[in-house]
Formats: structure tokens, sequence, C-alpha cells
């Protein structure tokens, strides 16, 4: 019988990357670099490496609607041939939260561990965590279980792939994550028999702020998204004495899906406590619970994608599929 295997597939960012006159950009010497590095840490855990690179690599701040999916067919793909017991994927910082959290739902059924790395130094800088955060990640992703959530693993912790973020920008310890999974997910919905998608949606957050007006929420759908995440204060509120507000808004949710998150850390949207709440609701904002804004956007698009619309994917946005509310209120 063969060794049990880890896929290990690179899609660039500062881990992949060296110093040039231009600034940090893709080392062209990585892949090899990149052997070496897993091969020390496969070895004393009777692993069999298999690597792979997404190309070209890309700085993550280049991430966009399609490069999430994207990865995701690779890896399922890579998965059904080889069969790895677990998977890691590198990527940069910048959006790593972002593509992990629709990893979490794209790859939530693969019944193999992902687990989602990628380092705040480059991998020949002085002090680099590229190879402590490869060993975690290689490491949690061959001993998880196999129905295991989506992970990141990163600066000495693993966190829930669905509910983190990136906290620091300098620090080593650059993700956080301020609340646990939800409890009792109800796993991912079939996709509609007759759906027809033309994908990837590209979702789209707007954040109020005291300076906000109805022409700046109107301009927040000018770019015509497929879905919307409003970023509210504590609880789901917004300015909804503006003149023209909950008009605007109630135009805005007839023509796409509109999720109201909290800008806070931690608590979570609640529209029934406050007027303003009611009066979004009202307008036709779906509640968006405790979801981080990662996982709202990952999880929007992701329900789009797969064909959901109207009532069936407002009640989809409410509902713990993967362990992406926290609080885990709704059944
Ligand atoms: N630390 C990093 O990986 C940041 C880099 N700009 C990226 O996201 O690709």
């Amino acid at each position: 019988m063969s060794a049990p295997s880890v896929l290990v597939f690179a899609t660039g960012g500062t881990i992949g990357m060296r110093a040039t006159e231009q600034g940090l950009a893709p080392d062209p010497d990585f892949p090899e670099i990149l052997e070496q590095l897993v091969g020390v840490i496969c070895a004393p855990l009777g692993i069999a490496p298999r690597i792979n690179h997404l190309l070209p690599p890309i700085d993550s701040a280049n991430a966009d609607s399609d490069t999430a999916p994207k990865i995701a067919r690779a890896i399922r793909a890579r998965v059904r041939t080889h069969r790895p017991r677990g998977v890691v994927i590198l990527h940069g910082t910048d959006t790593l939260a972002y593509t992990a959290a629709r990893l979490a739902f794209e790859l939530g059924d693969l019944g193999v561990p992902v687990v989602v790395t990628g380092s705040q130094l480059a991998h020949g800088a002085a002090g680099t965590d590229a190879r402590d955060n490869l060993t975690l990640a290689i490491r949690a992703a061959v001993k998880a279980a196999p129905g295991s959530p989506v992970a990141i693993a990163f600066g000495g912790a693993l966190l829930p792939a669905v509910r983190a973020t990136k906290h620091d920008s300098r620090a080593l310890t650059a993700f956080r994550a301020e609340a646990p999974l939800g409890a009792d997910p109800a796993g991912l919905p079939a996709p509609p028999a007759d759906a027809i998608v033309s994908g990837p949606a590209r979702i789209l957050t707007f954040r109020f702020v005291p300076g906000v007006t109805v022409d700046a929420v109107r301009a927040a759908v000018g770019g015509r998204p497929d879905g919307l995440v409003l970023e509210c204060y504590g609880s789901g509120n917004a300015p909804m004495a503006r003149l023209g507000m909950p008009a605007a808004l109630r135009e805005i949710c007839a023509a796409l899906p509109v999720i109201a998150i909290t800008q806070c850390a931690t608590g979570g949207v609640d529209l029934a406590r406050y007027a303003v709440g009611q009066e979004l609701a009202g307008a036709g904002v779906i509640d968006g619970s405790d979801l981080t804004v990662e996982a709202a956007i990952a999880k929007l698009g992701y329900l789009l994608d797969r064909g959901f619309r109207g009532a069936e994917l407002r009640q989809l946005v409410e509902r713990n599929l993967v362990g992406e509310c926290a609080g885990a209120a709704r059944p």
C-alpha cells in the first residue's frame, strides 16, 4: 500500500516571494524551494507530498470573484484523482480570510481536511514565519478527521476559516477568530434543480458612516454587483432618517440580495431591536446575524453561484450552514 499523501497547492502570496527592486514579487525559484521545505516537514510524518502550483502565482490583493471558486475546482479535481489524506493551500494573507471563508462552503463536503496558510514574511527573509506556518498546516491537514471544517493555520493558531479575519498587517499572528464555529451546522444545500447560473457572482460591501448620503448608497450598486453586504452600526442600524433612504434601500433590495452585518467585532445583527433596524428589514434587507464580512461575502457568493434566489436564498442565508453563524441561534 502506498504512503498517505498531502496535497500542497500554492497560489502565490508573500510566502513564495522574494525582494526585488520593484518590491516583493513572486520568486521564480519558489517551486524548488517549496519542494525541499515540504519534503523536510513530511519525511518524519511518513507522508508523501504532492505539490501543485496555480499559475501564474498572484499577490492575493489581485484576487477576484473567481479566485476562490477556481482554487476549489482545482482541489476537487486533484482530490478525486490522488485521494490525499489532507490538503494545504498556500495563499497571500491580504485576501486569505476571504478565500478561506469561501472554501469553507465550496469544499465543506470534500471529505478531506483542507488547511489554508501563508506567511507575513517571504520564505527567505530573516525571521520568516513561512516554515512554521507550513509545518503547522501540513500537520493539521494530515491529522484532522476527514469531515473537519476548512481551517486556517497561521502564527501558531488553527482557526475556523469561516470565522477568521486578518486583524494585523504586521504581526506574525495576523489572523484571529473572535467567536468559535457555530454549533449544529445544517450542512450544504443541494442546488435547485432548475438553476441557471452564469457566475461568478460579484459581491460588494457598503459601510455606513456618519457622512453617508442616499446618493452614496445608490452609488454602491452603480457597478452592478450581484449582491451587497451592508456593514451596519451595532445591532444592525443604519441612518434610515436620511431623506429617501428607505425608498433607495427598497429599490436596491428589489434588484439584488442585500445582507446586513455589524461593524462590531463581536455580537451580531438583530434587526428587530431598534426602529431603524426594523425599517432596514422592512426594506427587504436580510439579517446577517453575526457573520463576519468575509463569511457574508463568501456565503452570498456561494449561494448565488449555486443558483439560489429569492425566498430560498434568504432562508439559506439565515441558516447556519457550515458553522459560519457563531451564535447558531437559528436551526
Ligand atoms: N503576506 C502576504 O501574503 C501579503 C501579500 N500582499 C499577499 O496577500 O499576497
